[in-house]
């Protein structure tokens, strides 16, 4: 065995690597001639054959061209659909793409500001003290003469002739009542001069900035009620299984639904707007009724990919001339994966019933879909050294969960294709490519959108 986990002479078709790790490896040990004995022995035991559909894999395509297909489909749609920018109310704009630039609508700050409580001075010490003093938001003082000061509050607007701002811990008054510095006064000292930030006019943001809240506080600083954005994607999710429960514990062969709860608002992180959650049972009729009478963007259907007697996702796509863009990954999990177009507008991405191997096609496949609708940038690539070494698959890319410490990602177990216990605890999936990588190997990360912008940002 290499240390990168290929082993010599064994059926690569026939590997589920993630499989045998996460039901064996629940150390950082390596598997051993052992847990390959165990593969072979649940396999003859009669456990399904999670090989790949015969048939499928010759057109597999692989792990990043099916994400630069999902973009180019987006791409060729956003044109299609001729998406408009919309105008929305800033408490509704988050999360979404500015559509223009945000150009000042003033200048900032809009007039000489006191940066500090004190006084305006004019004119070198002592000052006579007036007795009226200036507050944020209120009327315009008259000029000061030099040797006048008067009391002034952060916020507020310089008088005229103002020299500086002293500040009230360094102010004193004597027993006539006059101001004196306990140290030098430095002309426009503590005085945000107007368009010290920007002038009308100025850009501040470009054209497809994610409109974060500090994008917010800058748009309403500028003056704007409301930015042009683009409008998010819409998306339907039709969640396919007879043996799914909505609530209770698992129970007569029955399972809970794990999708149903966990891909609207992942959905939303990436630039969705779902617009419904539907169940649909096993049942061919009923899967061509939710697809076709959608009028979402994007269709999420869960489950039904493989060749099943119940899954009803290929033969529903053909029978309503769906073109098929990716039609299986190179990627474990999740490899059953696909993406159609099925109307000049609206593309269907069929994520595998298993949930991890769900969330492989979520990332692979409506990340860049949605984000390219959405207009959204994508994000900056960036690796890794893993701190452990990581079985790769002999011709798969693999999407492992990980957590970042300090400057490295630490693999996690429980990552088989079923099980959701790794990515529960992950903040990013490590992208380890064919062949698998070695401790101290750089791998791309993918992070997850709880960890990359924190949940109020990325899930409203
Ligand atoms: N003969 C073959 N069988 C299978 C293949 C294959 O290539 N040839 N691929 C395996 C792989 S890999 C995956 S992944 C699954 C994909 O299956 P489907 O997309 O058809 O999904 P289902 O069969 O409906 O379900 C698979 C598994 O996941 C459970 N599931 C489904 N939906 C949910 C949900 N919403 N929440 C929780 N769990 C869910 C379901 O009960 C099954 O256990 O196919 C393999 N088989
Ligand atoms: O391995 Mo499946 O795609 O269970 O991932």
């Amino acid at each position: 065995m290499t240390p990168h986990g290929t082993r010599a002479g064994e059926d690569a078709e026939d590997l589920d690597v993630e499989e045998v790790l996460a039901l064996v490896n629940n150390s950082n040990d390596l598997p051993g001639p052992a847990e390959r004995g165990e593969t072979d022995n649940r396999r003859a035991s009669g456990r399904p054959d999670t090989s790949p559909r015969p048939g499928t894999r010759h057109h597999a395509t692989s792990w990043p061209e099916a994400r630069a297909i999902a973009e180019r489909a987006a791409r060729n749609t956003a044109r299609a659909a001729r998406r408009r920018p919309v105008s929305v109310p800033l408490e509704a704009a988050l999360g979404l793409t500015l559509a223009t630039p945000l150009d000042a609508l003033t200048d900032l700050p809009s007039f000489d500001t006191s940066a500090m409580d004190g006084w305006a001075v004019a004119g070198p010490a002592p000052w006579d003290v007036r007795d009226d003093g200036v507050l944020a938001g209120h009327a315009a003082h008259e000029p000061l003469t030099d040797g006048e000061a008067v009391r002034i509050a952060t916020g507020a607007r310089i008088p005229p002739d103002t020299t500086a701002v002293l500040r009230s811990e360094h102010g004193r008054t004597d027993d006539k009542g006059r101001l004196h510095a306990t140290r030098d006064v430095v002309p426009g000292q503590d005085i945000r001069p107007r368009g010290q930030e920007c002038r009308s006019g100025d850009q501040l943001l470009p054209v497809g900035t994610l409109v974060t809240p500090a994008v917010l506080g800058l748009a309403a600083a500028a003056g704007y009620d409301s930015v042009a954005a683009v409008p998010r994607p819409s998306a339907e999710v039709l969640v396919l299984g007879d043996e799914l429960l909505t609530e209770g514990r698992p129970h007569d062969g029955l399972i809970r639904d794990a999708l149903g709860p966990m891909l609207p608002p992942w959905l939303r992180a990436l630039g969705a707007e779902v617009t419904a959650v539907r169940r649909v049972r096993d049942d061919a009729d009923d899967l061509h009724r939710a697809i076709t009478t959608s009028d979402a963007d994007v269709v999420v259907t869960t489950g039904g990919t493989a060749a099943g007697p119940v899954d009803h996702v290929h033969p529903t796509l053909r029978r309503i001339g769906a073109e098929l863009l990716v039609d299986g990954v190179k990627v474990r999990p999740g490899h059953p994966m696909l993406l159609a177009r099925i109307t000049e507008t609206q593309h269907l991405v069929g994520l595998p019933g298993n949930p991890l191997a769900a969330v492989s096609g979520l990332l692979t496949l409506a990340e860049p879909l949605l984000r390219t609708l959405a207009a959204r940038p994508a994000p900056e690539p960036y690796t890794l050294p893993l701190r452990d070494a990581v079985h790769g698959h002999p011709h798969d890319t693999r999407l492992v969960p990980v957590v970042l410490r300090g400057d490295q990602a630490v693999p996690l177990h429980y990552n088989g294709p079923a099980m959701l216990r790794g990515i529960a605890a992950a903040d990013a999936l490590a992208v380890v490519t064919p062949g698998g990588a070695h401790a101290g190997q750089e791998a791309e990360l993918l992070d997850l959108p709880w960890a990359s912008g924190g949940i109020g940002v990325c899930f409203t």
